[in-house]
């Protein structure tokens, strides 16, 4: 049917890559022309397929089979439908959230043209909601059945993902009565998958998990079912859960850019660089106590060369691993575990559960950190001066290793606590009793050089106000419609067939 073919080999299609199958009305026209002129009318089914451009990129490819036996074409599209059918993974029914105001606010267009009709032809059915205000979706999952849903889609950003990721995995604690303001109880994990359609500023989860920020390609995953676990890391303060993060938890510098872009939301994704400028000049340091646990459990370290992909094992392995303390009764084994303690002067603390790759630094924060290790890399940069900051910064965007300076430190962590040291003196003030309290000490003595400020955190690009924080990573308790990375055996090639990739 093809021009090229002779290339038949290329033409394979897995039947897990099939998006859909329909009967083709064949006009007059056509049928007149060709090869078919003489005979009687034939009949013809289209197959709706997956097919593999540059970069990781999905698009919905079509190929139409003629048949002249009316019974047979029945039967061939019969027995696709039955094929599809049987996949139990591919979701049937989606709930939708659309941030109409998220990136360059595309994200209504975007989902009407590019998602709905890719939905509707692979049978899907979508509740959609568009928001009205921040935290609607969060909210909304508080109060709908969200147990009729085979997947919850966001159509946004990383803050419009973390917003539906908090209504989840809220909404499945409250329900298996699991109180998230304990940091050491376990959660209940999340079976419904959350979809991401990337329209956004940064979209680092979506990348990071699809390799490319393309909402057809994002569509393609979720019609086909794909499954990718993820960790989250749990944030808390004195027994109160604050959040939840999945991409960076940053303090000093990644913190400082957010606050400084959130007041400038009207520039677009542009307000990300512009305020990445000012911190930079501004070269804030903060002063605290870094505590951490490394992970014993893990397989693999930050400074691996090899980064995780599509079926990563040592994701697999570290899961294996996990399961087996628990049927051995060791998950608390932590408790004896020794701490780490860091008192210094940073820049950065920087906390990831994945590369945080995104199309400003393809290889990300941490090139080496898993999706799905139940771990998570701390990276810690200490005060340094402008130029090495600078050469540090501009390792993100090219093959160095970001790692290799004697200022920056990285460790594989199951926990980690922080503290500045505005909270610990002002702890130790509350002790000493007619000390004055904290916050006024520095007016005392206006000329010191004592660092006054505390930063904030970006948690996943919100901003976050606390000055002392513990954090827990949780192996795998949310799930994407995402296969992780996929590795090309030529990356190169441009036109890759299935059959090219190694599996
Ligand atoms: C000289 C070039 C150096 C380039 C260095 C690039 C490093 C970029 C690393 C990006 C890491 C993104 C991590 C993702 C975090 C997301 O959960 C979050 C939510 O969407 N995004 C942000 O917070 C948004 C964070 C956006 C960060 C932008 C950083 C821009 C830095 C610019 C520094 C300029 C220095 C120029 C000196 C002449
Ligand atoms: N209708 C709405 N009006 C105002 N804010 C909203 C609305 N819907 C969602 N939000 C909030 O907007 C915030 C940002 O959304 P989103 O992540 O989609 O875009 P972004 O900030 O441009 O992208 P990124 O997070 O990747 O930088 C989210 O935290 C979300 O809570
Ligand atoms: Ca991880």
């Amino acid at each position: 049917e093809e021009e090229d073919g002779c290339k038949a080999v290329e033409n394979v299609v897995p039947a897990c890559e099939i998006v859909a199958v329909e009967e083709t009305e064949i006009d007059k026209k056509q049928c007149d022309s060709g090869k078919w002129q003489k005979m009687s009318k034939p009949h013809a089914f289209t197959v709706h397929y997956i097919k593999r451009a540059r970069n990781h990129r999905w698009r919905c490819s079509e190929i139409t089979f003629w048949c002249i036996d009316e019974q047979l074409c029945n039967q061939w599209i019969q027995a696709l439908k039955e094929l599809l059918d049987s996949q139990k993974s591919r979701p049937k029914r989606l709930l939708v959230y659309i941030n109409p105001y998220g990136g360059k606010r595309q994200g209504k267009r975007i989902y009407e043209q590019k998602v709905a009709p890719l939905f509707n032809l692979a049978s899907i059915s979508a509740d959609v909601v568009i928001t009205e205000h921040a935290n609607h979706a969060k909210d909304n999952l508080f109060e709908v059945n969200i147990y009729k849903y085979d997947g919850i889609v966001c159509v946004g950003g990383d803050g419009m993902f973390s917003e539906v990721m908090h209504g989840l995995i809220g909404r499945i604690q409250k329900d298996s009565g699991i109180d998230q303001n304990n940091p050491k109880t376990p959660l209940a994990q999340c079976s419904i998958r959350i979809g991401i359609i990337p329209a956004g500023s940064t979209d680092c989860i979506c990348y990071a998990t699809v390799g490319i920020i393309d909402p057809e390609t994002s569509a393609l995953h979720i019609i086909v079912g794909d499954c990718q676990p993820l960790d989250v890391s749990s944030i808390h303060h004195n027994n109160t859960f604050l959040k939840y993060s999945v991409s960076l938890l940053g303090y000093g510098f990644y913190g400082d850019i957010l606050k400084d872009s959130e007041k400038k939301r009207w520039m677009g994704p542009m307000r990300y660089d512009f305020s990445g400028f000012k911190t930079f000049l501004s070269h804030q340091y903060y002063e605290g106590t870094v505590s951490f646990q490394p992970a014993k459990g893990t397989v693999g370290s930050p400074r691996d060369k090899e980064s995780c992909r599509t079926g990563c094992h040592i994701c697999r392995q570290t899961k294996q691993l996990e399961e087996q303390q628990k049927n051995y009764g060791l998950e608390h084994k932590e408790v004896e575990d020794e701490w780490k303690v860091i008192k210094g002067k940073f820049l950065a603390i920087n906390a990831v559960n994945m590369s945080c790759a995104c199309p400003r630094s393809p290889k990300g924060l941490s090139p080496a950190a898993h999706l799905a290790d139940g771990s998570a890399d701390l990276i810690l940069v200490r005060k340094c001066s402008r130029f090495n900051f600078l050469r540090y910064l501009v390792r993100h965007t090219n093959q160095d290793d970001q790692f290799d300076f004697p200022f920056v430190d990285v460790y594989r962590v199951k926990r980690f606590q922080f503290t500045s040291k505005h909270l610990e003196d002002n702890e130790s003030d509350i002790k000493d009793v007619g000390k004055k309290r904290f916050g006024q000490f520095c007016s005392d003595h206006p000329a010191c050089c004592c660092n006054l400020a505390n930063s904030t955190w970006n948690c996943d690009g919100e901003t976050l106000d606390s000055s002392a924080v513990e954090v827990r990573v949780h192996c795998q308790l949310v799930k994407l419609f995402a296969r992780g990375i996929e590795i090309y055996k030529d990356e190169a090639a441009y036109n890759l067939s299935s059959n090219e990739l190694l599996s």
